[in-house]
């Protein structure tokens, strides 16, 4: 029986390898093409119409995105296969696959048999035969929604799914889901053999390491239904740890990208909570064969080249998250106006002009100054205003006025007059630093003054929140702004641009002929394609992009209010993807939250999801994690966990040198799992904690329990579940996420504060 059916795997095997086969053989054929056009493009180059130089190159890009893909970066080019019964209407899609999805009358026999009518394969990228026969559907294509969408509930033309694994240019394996087991189903005569179970499974089971895998080959439905939502408005997805939230949301970046390039050309911008998340998952979009038009960013690095990675304590994080905020730094801009930042605030203005001297004193000053800032215009921005009223005031005091009665001699004589003096070396001395340009960081520098922030706090934070405000800037920053910036400390200087005005736009890059163009299936330009010139856009882009075509936001239950509004500015225009979990939240105001991501949003329609299957933890971690859930959020469902390994987690209690045990935990976790292994320790051990494991290499992390966020490993381990949950008002919160991180093994040490019992079980985990 064995033999038998390694013999109907080993065939089957042969027969996708025989498809690959073609398929790679396809793509040589468009290489060469490719290599020839390219060669003979530079001879023609120079007689050739702009329309058909666009032409030529669009063919040759096509060539060309087959070569450089497949040279690289695929793994498993080909992943799956689906045999369709005949559908409804005989009409091909534009990928060369017949589009209706239920079956047609009369395609099952009243017998229960039928015949395979069509056969599809799925891969990263589309390519068709020379005959324009579908070799691969693009995963993304309409066609290839039936791969992820079909149950054996609602099966649609599908009768069986197969999930291909292979190397390079090798079939590895396959796995087979039949979708109508009801039916006897031929192809080419023979009955449609079945083999293995559980391409899922498999997936779930692999180890971990630091980057994340695209899931291409297994997105479940539920899924498949938000990557494939239309892109109008709003789409909000939430769901517990471990329900693809984040493999979704890089899905959906590169469905889109497919759907409709020539509008996402305005870029997609993916939200990120941590710089770890970004490293963890960038890789997964140029798997998915996207990268120029998608940037990931944390939040710590969305404004300018900004780079920050600090956090602020809980409550020093709340304030500068609050949108309470937006008042104080109003304030601020307007007042550091008059600090003297750079060079003292001069108190007289002084110009020679009419031959005489005419001079403004400091009451005269303080009264212009207050009729500038009557306008509501950005700070640096009012800078033509002042020198308008300033020139107003000197003229006025000159005392010219009288010596022209006739209306048309005396706008003349005024026009003489400002040219003169606004040339003036004086007076040019004098607005610089009478009305500076500001800059963000140093208004921001300006708050480490602790009692003027406390002015400018006055009916907006408590005297205790300003104080703790200003006493956080000065730990990091010198009083000209300058030092490193926390998460939070970034979201305040966007706004303070905001609040100044914006620099200038720089100029926007050329348009490339490409883009011009329609109907392709891919759309980048050889630009793109070469690595240097990829890497010096990628550096680019914070500079040149200040708003986006569509904006993910990833783990969006933690965004401040101030957060939301920096995101918010970044799509004004965009369409939106959101996802999240209010019960991994550390944010302790959700509702304030709330408001603000309402605010960024605006009126648009949102249209909600939902996923409930946590495909990470197995069942036996989710259990222990479901009763934090319980204290943390009472009420609340946890999503269902597909997988069981039989593993129960494991309680140490901690009898004297926490490092010590805390290392011998972490070895011993390493010998029973493949892949890596997280550290979780409350934030304010982080340092110490490196101390502990350092040597250990590179498949141990040590993370703060706020850095945990999105991330996974294949062995956890939580030290100290009741430091981790006293850390902050959302602690359990953020204790849960601790605990979702594993995808095989847990181990939690606890310490004296856990009040473990005899089995080391602390008392916030115990049943
Ligand atoms: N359809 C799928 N096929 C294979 N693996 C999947 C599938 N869906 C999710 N996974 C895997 O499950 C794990 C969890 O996914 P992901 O990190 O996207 O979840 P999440 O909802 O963002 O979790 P969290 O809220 O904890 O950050 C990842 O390893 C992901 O690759």
């Amino acid at each position: 029986m064995g033999a038998q059916h390694d013999s109907v795997r080993d065939r089957e095997i042969r027969s996708e390898q025989h498809h690959l086969d073609q398929v790679y053989r396809r793509l040589e054929e468009k290489i060469h093409e490719a290599e020839f056009l390219m060669d003979d493009a530079s001879k023609r180059a120079q007689v050739g119409t702009p329309g058909a130089l666009a032409e030529r190159d669009a063919q040759v890009f096509r060539a060309g995105v087959h070569l450089n893909r497949l040279n690289s970066e695929f793994e498993d080019f080909l992943f799956g296969r689906i045999d369709l019964l005949e559908g409804k209407d005989g009409k091909r899609g534009p990928d060369g696959a017949y589009t209706s999805v239920e079956p047609a009358e009369g395609a099952v026999r009243a017998d229960n048999t039928a015949g395979i009518h069509e056969t599809l394969h799925i891969g990263r990228l589309g390519v068709l035969d020379a005959d324009y026969s579908p070799l691969v559907i693009d995963w993304r294509a309409p066609a290839a929604a039936p791969f992820y969408r079909a149950t054996p509930v609602a099966p649609g033309r599908v009768v069986r799914r197969r999930v291909i694994r292979s190397k390079g240019r090798r079939v590895l394996g396959v796995e087979d889901d039949l979708l109508r087991p009801e039916l006897t189903a031929y192809l080419d005569g023979a009955e449609l053999p079945v083999v293995g179970d559980g391409a899922l499974m498999a997936a779930l089971g692999r180890a971990r390491s630091h980057s994340m895998r695209d899931i291409v080959s297994s997105i479940q439905a539920e899924q498949d239904m938000v990557i494939r939502a239309p892109a109008a408005s709003v789409t909000e997805v939430e769901g517990g740890p471990g329900t693809g939230k984040t493999a979704v949301a890089l899905h959906r970046a590169a469905y889109l990208l497919y759907q409709d390039r020539r509008r996402y050309a305005g870029g997609i911008l993916i939200v990120s909570p941590t710089p770890l998340l970004v490293s963890y998952t960038e890789g997964v979009l140029p798997s998915l064969g996207e990268e120029g038009q998608v940037a990931i960013r944390a939040l710590g690095s969305l404004f300018e080249s900004e780079q920050a990675e600090a956090y602020d304590e809980q409550a020093v994080a709340r304030i500068k998250g609050s949108a309470r905020m937006v008042k104080l730094l109003r304030k601020a801009a307007r007042g550091a106006l008059v600090l003297g930042l750079r060079t003292p605030v001069p108190e007289r203005l002084r110009v020679v002009a009419l031959g005489g001297r005419i001079e403004l004193d400091a009451d005269e000053l303080h009264e212009v100054r207050q009729q500038v800032l009557g306008g509501t215009a950005p700070v640096n921005l009012m800078r033509p205003r002042a020198r308008k009223l300033l020139l107003d005031a000197l003229w006025a005091k000159s005392g010219a006025r009288r010596h022209h009665p006739d209306p048309e001699l005396a706008a003349e004589a005024r026009a003489g007059f400002d040219e003169d003096v606004a040339q003036e070396d004086a007076f040019l001395e004098f607005l610089d630093a009478w009305w500076p340009r500001l800059t963000p960081r140093e208004v921001l520098g300006a708050l480490t003054d602790e009692q003027r922030t406390a002015r400018w706090a006055r009916r907006v934070l408590r005297p205790g929140e300003a104080r703790e405000l200003a006493r956080s800037l000065r730990e990091r920053l010198t009083p000209d702004g300058q030092g490193p910036l926390s998460v939070h400390d970034v979201a305040l200087l966007d706004e303070l641009r905001q609040l100044l005005g914006a620099p200038p736009r720089p100029r926007v890059r050329e348009a490339d002929p490409l883009d011009q163009l329609t109907g392709l299936e891919e759309l980048t330009t050889a630009a793109d394609r070469d690595p240097g010139a990829r890497a010096s856009r990628a550096e680019r882009t914070p500079e040149e992009r200040t708003e986006y075509a569509h904006v993910i936001v990833d783990e969006a239950q933690d965004l401040t209010p101030m957060q939301w509004r920096m995101v918010g500015r970044r799509g004004r225009h965009a369409t939106w993807t959101i996802v999240g979990d209010p019960a991994q939240s550390s944010w302790t105001d959700p509702d304030e939250a709330a408001e603000a991501r309402d605010e960024a949003l605006g009126k648009r329609p949102r249209r909600r999801f939902e996923l409930t299957v946590n495909y990470r933890n197995p069942a036996e971690l989710a259990t222990l994690a479901d009763q934090v859930l319980a204290l943390a959020m009472p009420g609340v469902a946890p999503p269902r966990a597909v997988r069981s390994t039989g593993i129960e987690p494991r309680f140490t209690a901690m009898a004297g040198d926490t490092g010590a045990a805390v290392r011998a935990e972490a070895e011993r976790l390493l010998g029973e799992v493949e892949g890596t292994v997280g550290v979780v320790v409350a934030m304010a051990r982080r340092q110490e904690a490196a101390g502990w494991l350092a040597g250990l290499g590179d498949r141990v992390a040590v993370l703060g329990s706020l850095e945990a966020k999105g991330l996974e490993y294949d062995a956890t381990l939580v030290v100290s579940p009741a430091e981790i949950a006293d850390e902050s008002p959302a602690g359990l919160r953020v204790l849960y996420v601790a605990l979702t991180r594993s995808t095989q093994r847990l181990s939690v040490l606890s310490g004296e504060r856990d009040l473990p019992d005899e089995a080391g079980v602390p008392d916030l985990l115990r049943d």
